[in-house]
């Protein structure tokens, strides 16, 4: 039997989401983790490597961690990594008001995970994107941008849209899939 893997986050809707789209059938255990890791400044890719190699140390097993970015294609995909910053000081009005000058109003969701059997090991990653609109907040306030991003061809947000809806579009479930076909193939 493969060690369970340590989900390492700390933030409770992202494990709830995991959770429900992997649903019982994934092949292996997860246990959460609940660590806020510090996440260093730079280029999305190498944010989550080193994110998961942190974890990994702190953990001493198999860790699976996640970072998801917010890229507003008229400001070159920033905030990008360091949305949870933008979110917590301007709030979501503060984050549509960002784009008031600009005529694009797209934008990006990527979710990537990152995982790594142990602290030696290369870290594998697996990313999903959604293609949405930053509109003005629409929807329950209760999971960080989800009130500004709607998602090409919806005419509803991610916070308006029912939670089943949100999982079988959002980025999560795109970076997911992904992981769940590596797992289902067997790999450790
Ligand atoms: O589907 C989502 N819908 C709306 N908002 C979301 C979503 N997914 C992450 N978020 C928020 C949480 C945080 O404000 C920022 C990402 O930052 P990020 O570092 O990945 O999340 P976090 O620090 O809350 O948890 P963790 O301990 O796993 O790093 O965007
Ligand atoms: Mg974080």
């Amino acid at each position: 039997m493969a060690r369970p893997i340590s989900f390492v986050t700390g933030n409770a809707k992202k494990l709830e989401e995991v959770r429900a789209i992997l649903g019982p059938k994934f092949p292996r255990e997860l246990l959460p983790v609940k660590l806020d890791l510090p996440e260093l400044q730079g280029e999305m890719d190498d944010i989550c490597r080193k994110k998961c190699l942190e974890a990994a140390r702190r953990v001493k097993g198999p860790v699976l961690v996640e970072d998801t970015c917010l890229c507003f294609n008229s400001l070159k995909g920033l905030p990008g990594p360091y949305i949870k910053w933008f979110l917590e000081k301007l709030e979501p009005e503060g984050l549509h008001k960002l784009l008031d000058g600009w005529e694009d109003k797209s934008a990006e969701a990527v979710c990537t995970f990152a995982y790594a059997p142990d602290e030696n090991a290369e870290v594998i990653l697996f990313q999903g994107r959604t293609l949405g609109d930053i509109v003005y907040p629409r929807g329950c306030r209760d999971f960080g941008w989800d009130p500004i991003f709607q998602p090409k061809g919806y005419d509803k947000t991610y916070a308006e849209l029912p939670k089943e809806k949100k999982n079988e579009i959002s980025h999560r479930f795109r970076a997911l899939d992904k992981l769940r076909d590596y797992f289902v193939a067997g790999n450790q």
